[in-house]
C-alpha cells in the first residue's frame, strides 16, 4: 500500500515501539477478547468470560458468535467487562433488513456492542449506497443502546485511497468504531491499513474509535499499533473508549509481558502471509 510520507512517517516511528509491563496493562484494558470459531460451544464461551476479568484488571469486552450472547451476559453480569457480538459476518453479504433485525436480536439478547461487517465486496466493485445502506440500518438498530463498530475486511481493498474511502463513509454513516478485520480473510490486520484508518479517524474530527483485530498475537505487535495511534491521534487519545484489540490469543502474551503467566514467545509463531496490506 502506498502511504503518504506523513503517515510513513509514523509508521517508521512505531515500528520499534517499546513494549513494557506498563503498556501490557494498558492494552489488556483495551481487549475485545474473542471467540469466533465455528465448534464454539456454551462451555467455549463460559470459559472465554471466566478469563476476562485478569489480574492485571477487566478486559474491555468478550466478542462471541450472537447465538451465544445470552450465555456471555450472563456469566459476566457481574463484571464491568462488555459483551459484543458481530453481525453481517464475516463475508458482509446479508442485505439492510437482515442486518437490523440481527442487530436488534443481538441487542435484545444483551449485547452492548455491535461490530458490522461492511459490504467491502460490494464497495470495492464499486457500489457505494448499498454497503451504506447497510451500516446505516444497524447504527438504527444499535441506536443509543449499543457501539456499533465497523468492520472494513481493510485487508481486502486493493490501496490505501479506496480504504480511506471507505473509512470516511462508515464514518458518515455512524459508525462509533472503525475495525480493521474479521480475522477470516488474509491478510489482517496490518500497520499501514491501521494507519489509514487512523488518520480517516483524524481528519473526521469525530469521537471515532479504532479495533486492530485479525491476527494479533503478541505485546510487542500490540504496542506498535498503540504507538501508531499515539502518532496520529496524540498521546492520550487511545483509552478503552476510543482503542481495541481484537484478539482470541492476545490476552496470554500480554499477562505474560505484565508479569503474570507464562513469558511471551514462548510458543510457534506462524510467519505473516506476505501480499497485500
Ligand atoms: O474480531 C476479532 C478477530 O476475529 C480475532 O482474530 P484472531 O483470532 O486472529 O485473533
Amino acid at each position: 500500500m502506498k502511504l503518504s510520507a506523513d503517515l510513513q512517517s509514523a509508521l517508521d516511528a512505531s515500528a520499534n515501539a517499546p513494549s513494557d509491563a506498563d503498556l501490557a496493562r494498558r492494552a489488556v484494558g483495551m481487549l475485545d477478547l474473542t471467540s469466533l470459531n465455528g465448534d464454539d460451544s456454551d462451555r467455549v464461551v463460559q470459559d472465554l468470560c471466566a478469563r476476562a476479568v485478569t489480574p492485571v484488571g477487566p478486559v474491555a469486552a468478550v466478542c462471541v458468535w450472537a447465538r451465544f450472547v445470552p450465555t456471555a451476559r450472563k456469566a459476566l453480569d457481574d463484571t464491568p467487562v462488555k459483551v459484543a457480538t458481530v453481525v453481517n459476518f464475516p463475508t458482509g453479504e446479508a442485505d439492510a433488513s437482515s442486518v437490523a433485525a440481527e442487530t436488534r436480536r443481538a441487542i435484545a439478547d444483551g449485547a452492548n456492542e455491535i461490530d458490522v461487517v461492511l459490504p467491502y465486496k460490494a464497495f470495492i466493485d464499486g457500489a457505494r449506497t448499498q454497503p451504506m445502506n447497510v451500516v446505516k440500518a444497524c447504527r438504527e438498530a444499535c441506536s443509543d443502546k449499543a457501539l456499533m463498530k465497523v468492520i472494513l475486511e481493510s485487508g481486502a481493498f486493493p490501496d490505501a485511497d479506496l480504504l480511506a474511502w471507505a473509512a470516511r463513509d462508515a464514518i458518515a454513516a455512524g459508525a462509533d468504531f472503525l475495525k480493521t478485520s474479521t480475522g477470516k480473510t488474509q491478510p489482517a490486520a496490518t500497520l499501514p491499513a491501521a494507519a489509514v484508518m487512523l488518520e480517516s479517524i483524524y481528519e473526521s474530527g469525530k469521537p471515532v474509535g479504532f479495533k486492530a483485530s485479525g491476527g494479533i498475537r503478541d505485546a510487542a505487535e500490540a504496542a506498535r499499533y498503540l504507538a501508531l495511534a499515539d502518532h496520529i491521534l496524540g498521546d492520550g487519545w487511545a483509552t478503552p473508549q476510543t482503542f481495541r484489540f481484537g484478539a482470541s490469543s492476545l490476552l496470554d502474551a500480554l499477562l505474560a509481558a505484565a508479569g503474570h503467566g507464562e513469558r511471551e514467545g514462548e510458543g510457534e509463531r506462524e510467519p505473516a502471509p506476505a501480499g497485500g496490506y
